[in-house]
């Protein structure tokens, strides 16, 4: 029988991209997003690459809706055998500047949705007899954070710190989590960091994106694609033996 892969956020961008690798790989797929119309508009392109898959809406910061994404999930497909927590959102704005809402807002997705996506996956997977494997979006800015990006990348230190958590809690019952740590991504997400860089910056529209594109020493930036042929790896038995692990995928911008 097919495995099942959950994708939150999964409508467009990375999300997507992981998706349809996940899909090409084998994987039945659920495309969790809060864009309901972009998400289904995802499955019926899917549809036509012979990808078998199915739409359903909810809000990662909602605990409800991470647990009715699984449900929904295992009444159509029968298992969750992926869960991947890829839906976050992004803030660009000086410390100085961050209000207590904004600081809410980004935590209740980044954070607190991971968490309730690990809670919603890790209590299926614990009645499946091959437990299953848990991935997390993490960044680079989760290892070193960015300047006008510190909220979005405290959340990304958070997401760290829940996958290590994770896997050490959930390894007895063969659940492996890790997590993904993509580096500069051409997105609707850095179309909106760029634009409210520059602001603050005093730059021309785009010229934040290039001014870290061209720090990567692989001279080019990263697409959806390349970041899901790691998160292939993540679900795939080939990585059976990784737990708690945070990997980049960056073309080379954070060396450690
Ligand atoms: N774009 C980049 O350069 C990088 C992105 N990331 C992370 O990768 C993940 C995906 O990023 P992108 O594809 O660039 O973002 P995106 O903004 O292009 O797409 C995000 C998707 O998530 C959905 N979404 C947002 N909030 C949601 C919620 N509360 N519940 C359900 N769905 C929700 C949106 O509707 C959208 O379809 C995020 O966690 C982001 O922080 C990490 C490193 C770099
Ligand atoms: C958006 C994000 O995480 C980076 C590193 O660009």
């Amino acid at each position: 029988m097919s495995k099942v892969a959950v994708i939150t956020g999964g409508a467009q961008g990375i999300g997507k991209g992981i998706a349809e690798r996940l899909g090409t790989d084998g994987f039945k797929i659920v495309i969790n997003d809060m864009n309901l119309d972009l998400a289904n508009e995802t499955v019926d392109e899917f549809k036509k690459k012979d990808i078998d898959a199915i739409a359903v809406k909810g809000d990662v910061s909602k605990q409800d809706d991470q647990f009715k994404t699984v449900s929904d999930a295992v009444e159509k497909f029968g298992s969750v055998d992926v869960f991947v927590n890829n839906a976050g959102i992004d803030q660009v704005e000086p410390l100085e500047e961050v209000t207590p809402e904004n600081l809410e807002k980004i935590f209740n997705v980044n954070v607190f949705g991971t968490l309730y996506g690990i809670q919603a996956a890790a209590k299926q997977m614990k009645e499946q007899e091959d437990g299953g494997k848990i991935i997390n979006a993490c960044s680079i800015a989760g290892k070193t954070a960015f300047e006008l990006l510190g909220a979005y990348s405290s959340t990304k230190f958070a997401v760290n710190g829940l996958t290590q958590a994770a896997a050490k809690e959930l390894a007895q019952h063969k659940i492996k989590v890790n997590a993904y740590c993509p580096g500069i991504v051409g997105t609707s997400m850095w179309d909106r960091i760029d634009a409210k860089m520059v602001e603050y910056k005093n730059m021309e529209p785009g010229q934040a994106w290039e001014e870290q594109v061209k720090q990567i020493p692989l001279e080019r930036s990263q697409t959806p694609e390349d970041v899901a042929n790691l998160v292939s790896y993540l679900a795939s038995s080939d990585s059976d033996y990784m737990t708690g692990q945070a990997i980049n995928i960056d073309g080379g911008l954070e060396v450690h």
